[in-house]
């Protein structure tokens, strides 16, 4: 295996780490270049939590030869050796089985396909599923449920939790039966493949969450009567005239009785996203946050107001309006309610999301939750972790942070604690595992006002475009410009599989 310079430092510093720690030198190296193939040389994921991914790899090691090193490494590092010896647990104490049925073993088999595509020759030995999805090494289904009708989610992994120590705190992460943690109202699980390993830790938050100079006022006194429905009662969208809500979405809901985008709104808001430059743009007046933020702290001017989508709000009820909590114009406020899922998409994309159950067009699957962040400091984050002088430069990042932009233009001049971003790269949700398509994905993202009444803050709400089958990976297109060598951060070579594709 050929590793660039970057990548033999970091080989050896990982190894002289987990020898240290005990275990044997040869091992360490062989778990090592698979991690590097399976994460294609992204060492982010490798160094996550102090190499908490190679010690899960190193401890998960069934030989039994290595049983010594595996004890003086975990006394070492002093991990719960009790989690790495966990059996798979099955809900109301069923025994694991390990045959399946019906899509759910298509698609466990398409999964292993692609992870066996990922790991071919003497690298990973990955398995088809009809053959090794036995035992406790195997995402495993219970009898009689099926995925897309069960309540409970049906795939259960090996792993049942990942822990490790960092700093002398353990600290637990991935719960492969509900990376949320708890944090959602549904469960949403991981499934992982045969080689039982996880995605990178963060922090799941349901919730976007300051990060440190954003400056959102949410108090009360700010919505005024023009900004709320005081006067209604129950539910606005059994009332034969729209509420003062619905103003912001041109005085009508964007939502249907069944909870659904209205076709109409939907379809405009597709077509802004399919021919964005047929659609009116603002230009800021002043300095553009983005353009100033490209410029860094240089001297030079910042370039013209390169122009921003005006994008279509939807405005939802909230709890200075009259009506209760389940009003028909409060959906993104209640969070998720689909059966989603983390899988592995593709050797390509790494983990992607998808829905367990067939979504119909216009639902509303989750928001983009992340650390809110001013442009500045996403600029500075980015450089710093990213950046030109950094080890890591030219790397791909694990997420994608997204400009709260839609409605800069209205505000004038905007100072720089206004102009927010969100980014789930540290504190997030599963969205930030939603991966990129160009143009035609199943998903969008649309602008959700509820606790504001201007636009600096808002949520950013993904929707199906079309009716997705249970299973098929959610995307969003993330808006890149695939060619900005300008960018701080290097974008990823495109490989969505769309006719539009603009970053083959
Ligand atoms: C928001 S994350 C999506 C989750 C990610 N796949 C993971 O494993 O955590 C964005 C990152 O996923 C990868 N990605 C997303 N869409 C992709 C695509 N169409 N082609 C290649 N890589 C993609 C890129 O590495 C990108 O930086």
């Amino acid at each position: 295996m050929e590793l660039s310079r970057i990548s033999t430092e970091k080989f050896d510093d990982a190894v002289k780490s987990m020898t240290d720690a005990g275990f044997l030198k040869e091992t360490v190296e062989q778990a090592l270049k698979k991690l590097i193939i399976l994460y294609e040389e992204n060492w982010e994921h490798i160094e996550a939590d102090n190499y908490s991914t190679l010690v899960e790899a190193l401890l998960g090691h069934s030989d039994p030869k290595q049983a010594g090193q595996k004890k003086r490494a975990e006394k070492n590092l002093n991990v719960d050796s009790d989690h790495y010896n966990k059996k798979l647990k099955i809900k109301g104490g069923q025994t694991p089985r390990s045959s399946m049925h019906g899509s759910a073993k298509k698609e466990l088999t398409e999964e292993a396909d692609s992870l066996e595509e990922r790991t071919t020759g003497n690298q990973l030995q990955t398995s088809r599923a009809e053959t090794t999805i036995t035992g406790e090494n195997s995402c495993t289904l219970l009898e009689s449920q099926d995925p897309c009708t069960s309540e409970t989610p049906t795939v259960m992994c090996p792993k049942v939790l990942g822990s490790n120590r960092h700093n002398g705190i353990k600290r637990q992460y991935h719960d492969v039966n509900d990376i949320t943690r708890g944090e959602e109202c549904v469960s949403i699980p991981i499934v992982c493949g045969e080689d039982g390993v996880l995605p990178p830790p963060f922090h799941y938050i349901s919730q976007n969450t300051t990060f440190q100079d954003a400056c959102i006022n949410l108090s009360l006194a700010r919505i005024g009567d023009e900004n709320c429905c005081s006067g209604c009662f129950g539910d606005c969208l059994a009332e034969p005239l729209p509420c003062a809500c619905a103003r912001e979405t041109g005085g009508d809901f964007a939502y249907t009785r069944d909870g659904l985008l209205k076709e109409g709104f939907l379809d405009a808001c597709v077509s802004m996203l399919r021919e964005p430059l047929k659609q009116p743009h603002f230009y800021c007046k002043g300095v553009c946050p983005i353009e100033q933020i490209m410029k860094g702290v240089s001297s030079a001017k910042p370039d013209a107001c390169k122009g921003h989508l005006i994008k279509k709000f939807i405005k939802e009820c909230w709890i200075k309006c009259g009506c209760t909590r389940n009003c028909g114009n409060r959906v993104v406020q209640r969070g998720i309610t689909r059966k989603l899922q983390v899988f592995l998409a593709s050797r390509k994309k790494g983990w992607g999301l998808r829905s367990a159950e067939n979504l119909p067009r216009g639902a509303f699957v989750c928001e983009y939750v992340g650390e809110i962040l001013t442009n500045t400091e996403l600029h500075k984050r980015n450089t710093e972790l990213y950046g030109k002088n950094n080890k890591k430069a030219g790397k791909a990042r694990h997420t994608y942070p997204v400009n709260l932009d839609a409605d800069w233009g209205t505000e004038g001049v905007l100072n720089d604690e206004e102009a927010l971003c969100l980014d789930g790269t540290f504190y997030g949700n599963v969205a930030r595992f939603m991966n990129h398509r160009c143009i035609d994905g199943n998903i969008i993202a649309i602008p959700v006002e509820v606790e504001t009444p201007d636009h600096h803050y808002y949520h950013l709400a993904f929707f199906t475009t079309r009716e997705v089958e249970a299973f098929e990976e959610l995307t969003w297109d993330y808006g890149i410009d695939f060619d900005d060598v300008n960018h701080p951060v290097k974008a990823f070579k495109c490989h969505c599989g769309s006719t539009f594709c603009r970053g083959r």
